[in-house]
């Protein structure tokens, strides 16, 4: 009930500074203000949730032969390290220390260096709540740190949210010290979108699943197959809203498209674009650098978001997760072989179904190979629910009750009421 109470004061700071650390985390990372206050909320309801799970960590009572029983305590780990992508800087260092320190952990937090400021406000916050000073901790740095952090002798568990080849490295590490991970990583989330589709809401679906956060989300869904029958419509509309995104100053109340995070990033979504050109795919709109008219922002890391048609499975553009504002249009005829090109991916983060037919939305999810999937919606994420990866898209989860379980080990006690019957 302390833990819990810290938590919750956390929450309620949280809360109550909203819109300064929205701003933050706006100037941090280039998401638009309109998005970065849905951000906070996140963050501030996973402490609350979390704050409700602290107080209600018990083990169970099992009763054995003779009178005697055991009994199992769930304990917590220790001292975790959590890493952060800068996608979502201030949510990820939600999601990773509410249910640690639910739990009865401590946490060492390395956020990304393209993103080190928010988190820094939140172990302020966690101080100012009534966490013990060393509780929750910032360091700063890159991967050096982060391969120091996951090396250290009195470190017991490693939450990462990053890229595969990361996520790899540091599965690598904590194997040698026999550390349990948790592994979110990135993805090439499908979005299936069948012809009996309310098709105002489909269309809404694929713009929540490819534009947030300048397309910059691990659990968008970039494959977005349509069948056939409504593949002309279907993409008009998308196209039509598509052009309608109000790119520019993130802190602007209309803007929908900041900048993308970096020089590197921005180059690396041009490069995406310009190979799916080159193997056949049509650009449909976007996909050119943006130079808004406000004077002080030429410099920034701007591009019309973009909807690629005439895509093919087998491009890199639809096999490889390009982490920006580009959406890949697949026509597809039956069920069948949609959900074969759906789960023909080393990811398996997310997917999404959109269909009329209740019966036929259950069988496709059943039969999707992903650890996050929508029925009628996208990019949705209630902290009640966890959330997490299959195949190589990561292991463990966030959010949702079970997540204390990632947080925790269980000892069992075994207790003798009779006497020792020694077999010697
Ligand atoms: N599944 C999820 O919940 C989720 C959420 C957000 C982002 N992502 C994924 O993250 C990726 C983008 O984020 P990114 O570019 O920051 O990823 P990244 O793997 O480059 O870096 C992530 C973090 O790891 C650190 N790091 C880098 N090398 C390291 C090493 N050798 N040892 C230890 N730490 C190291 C970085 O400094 C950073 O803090 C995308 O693939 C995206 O899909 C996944
Ligand atoms: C914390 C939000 C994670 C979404 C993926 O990038």
């Amino acid at each position: 009930m302390e833990r819990s109470r810290v938590l919750l004061e956390a929450a309620r700071i949280i809360r109550e500074r909203s819109e300064e650390l929205a701003t933050m985390e706006t100037i941090n990372n280039g998401k638009s203000i309109f998005e970065a206050r849905v951000d906070i909320e996140i963050s501030w309801q996973t402490l609350e949730y979390y704050a409700g799970l602290a107080g209600s960590m018990a083990g169970q009572h099992v009763q054995l032969p003779g009178g005697s029983f055991g009994y199992t305590r769930r304990e917590p780990l220790g001292v975790c390290v959590g890493i952060g992508a800068w996608n979502y800087p201030f949510q990820i260092a939600c999601w990773k220390s509410g249910p640690a320190l639910a739990s009865g952990n401590a946490m060492v937090y390395k956020p990304s260096p393209f993103t080190p400021i928010t988190v820094v406000l939140l172990a302020e916050i966690f101080r100012e709540a009534g966490a013990p000073p060393g509780l929750f901790n910032v360091v700063q740095g890159g991967a050096s740190t982060g391969e120091f952090l996951s090396k250290h002798p009195d470190v017991a568990k490693i939450s990462f949210t990053g890229s595969v080849p990361t996520g790899s490295k540091i599965m690598e590490m904590a194997s040698k010290g026999i550390k349990p991970v948790t592994l979110e990583l990135g993805g090439k989330s499908p979005l299936i979108i069948f012809s009996d589709s309310d098709l105002e809401n489909a269309v809404n679906g694929a713009m929540m699943a490819n534009f947030l956060t300048q397309g910059q989300v691990c659990c968008n869904g970039t494959r977005v197959f349509v069948q056939s029958n409504i593949l002309q419509k279907f993409t008009e509309e998308v196209v039509k809203k598509v052009k309608k995104i109000k790119i520019g100053d993130p802190l602007l109340e209309d803007t929908r498209m900041g900048p993308l995070i970096n020089r590197p990033q921005l180059e690396k979504v041009f490069a995406f674009i310009k190979g799916a050109k080159e193997q056949g795919a049509k650009v449909l709109t976007g996909g050119e650098p943006y130079i808004p008219e406000d004077q002080k922002l030429k410099a920034g890391f701007y591009m019309t978001p973009c909807v690629l048609g005439d895509c093919k499975d087998d491009m890199t553009c639809v096999k490889e997760e390009i982490f920006g504002p580009v959406m890949s249009i697949l026509p597809f005829d039956t069920e069948e072989e949609v959900l074969e090109r759906a789960n023909n991916s080393t990811y398996g983060l997310a997917a999404g179904v959109f269909t009329r037919d209740i019966q036929r939305a259950h069988r496709v999810v059943a039969s999707l190979q992903a650890g996050m999937c929508f029925i009628n919606n996208y990019n949705v994420s209630p902290v009640e629910l966890p959330f997490g990866g299959y195949k190589k898209s990561g292991f463990g989860r966030e959010n949702g009750q079970v997540t204390i379980e990632y947080y925790s080990q269980l000892k069992t006690v075994c207790v003798e009421m009779g006497k020792v019957e020694s077999v010697f």
